[in-house]
């Protein structure tokens, strides 16, 4: 098995940093989890996303804001890692680094072995469109489309950038019908936003962030808008994704939801304060708050 150089490469200052001995340990349980799918070509990387440093500021002089400090993480391919903080601690803008949606200002930001930093726009746009499936906490969804609509609007956008790579109308329609069945929505395929319930919208939502079929999943306070039962429900089709193989980062305010997680990371102030994780993640089902 490759092995990845977490030890050495999470150094004591940074450990001294997050003030967590057991996060090395902790990124080397991610790993080596995932290390067992790699070593050669056309397999997957077994770390999905590294962080090394990683700073933003925003504005300058006296109005300038530090909302990342130093951080470093690691998250190993197939995890499904929890990010909790309070308010402005930074959680959303490290999840808008890794998606690309905005440029670090310090560090290095690598997803599947790649680093961010090298692209120019229209490779950042391509690995946007590409690479990244994102889930925000209002769904987003277009109110005029039905949610097939919706999900397909998304894999057609993406086979029309994709040269070389265009499916077919009918494989469209077909990955997007996979996608609404992967959340439980085949039979919701021809009602529109409006005619289904929030924790319904997320779940489309969700289908549309993964018929493009990511390498990585980005969830912003995915349930932060829901009760409790149709959060719940959410974070059940999450999960499930997460045990089929999809990397998925959950950012939220709600401790409750760290139970489903393989790692906790906790920030503030710009920086991870702790890194925690679970041997057995708790099933969605049995999570409460
Ligand atoms: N575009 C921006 N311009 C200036 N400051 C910003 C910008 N985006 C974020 N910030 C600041 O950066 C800090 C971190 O913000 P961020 O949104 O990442 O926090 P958060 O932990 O996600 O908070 P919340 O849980 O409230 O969404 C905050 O102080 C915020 O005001």
């Amino acid at each position: 098995m490759r092995r990845h150089d977490h030890g050495s490469s999470a150094s004591p200052a940074s450990e001294a940093k997050t003030g967590n001995a057991a996060r090395v340990d902790a990124e080397t349980d991610g790993s080596e989890r995932a290390g067992a799918e790699t070593g050669g070509r056309g397999e997957r990387e077994e770390t999905a996303v590294r962080l090394r440093g990683v700073g933003k500021s925003y504005g300058k002089g006296h109005t300038a804001v530090e909302a990342l400090r130093g951080v470093d993480l690691t998250i190993g391919t197939g995890e499904l890692v929890v990010l909790l903080g309070p308010s402005g601690s930074g959680k959303t803008t490290l999840l808008n680094l890794i998606g690309g949606i905005e440029p670090a200002s310090a560090g290095t930001v690598e997803v599947a072995g790649r680093s961010l930093a090298g692209l120019d726009e229209d490779a950042r746009t391509a690995y946007r469109r590409d690479a990244v499936g994102f889930v925000f906490q209002f769904f987003n969804l277009v109110p005029t489309l039905t949610a097939m609509e919706n999900v397909r609007l998304v894999a057609e956008l993406v086979d029309g950038e994709r040269g070389g790579r265009r499916a077919g109308r009918g494989r469209r329609r077909e990955r997007a019908r996979e996608a609404l069945e992967s959340v439980g929505l085949a039979g919701r395929a021809d009602h529109f936003p409006a005619q289904l319930s929030g924790g319904e919208q997320q779940r489309v939502a969700i289908a549309r962030a993964i018929a493009k079929d990511p390498e990585l999943l980005l969830c912003d306070e995915p349930t932060g808008a829901l009760d409790l039962e149709t959060g719940l429900g959410v974070l059940r089709v999450l999960q499930d994704l997460n045990r089929r193989g999809r990397t998925v980062l959950v950012v939220t305010h709600n401790a409750a939801i760290a139970a489903i997680a393989h790692r906790v990371v906790r920030m503030r102030s710009g920086e991870v304060v702790d890194v925690a994780t679970r041997a057995v993640p708790a099933d969605a089902g049995e999570v409460a708050w």
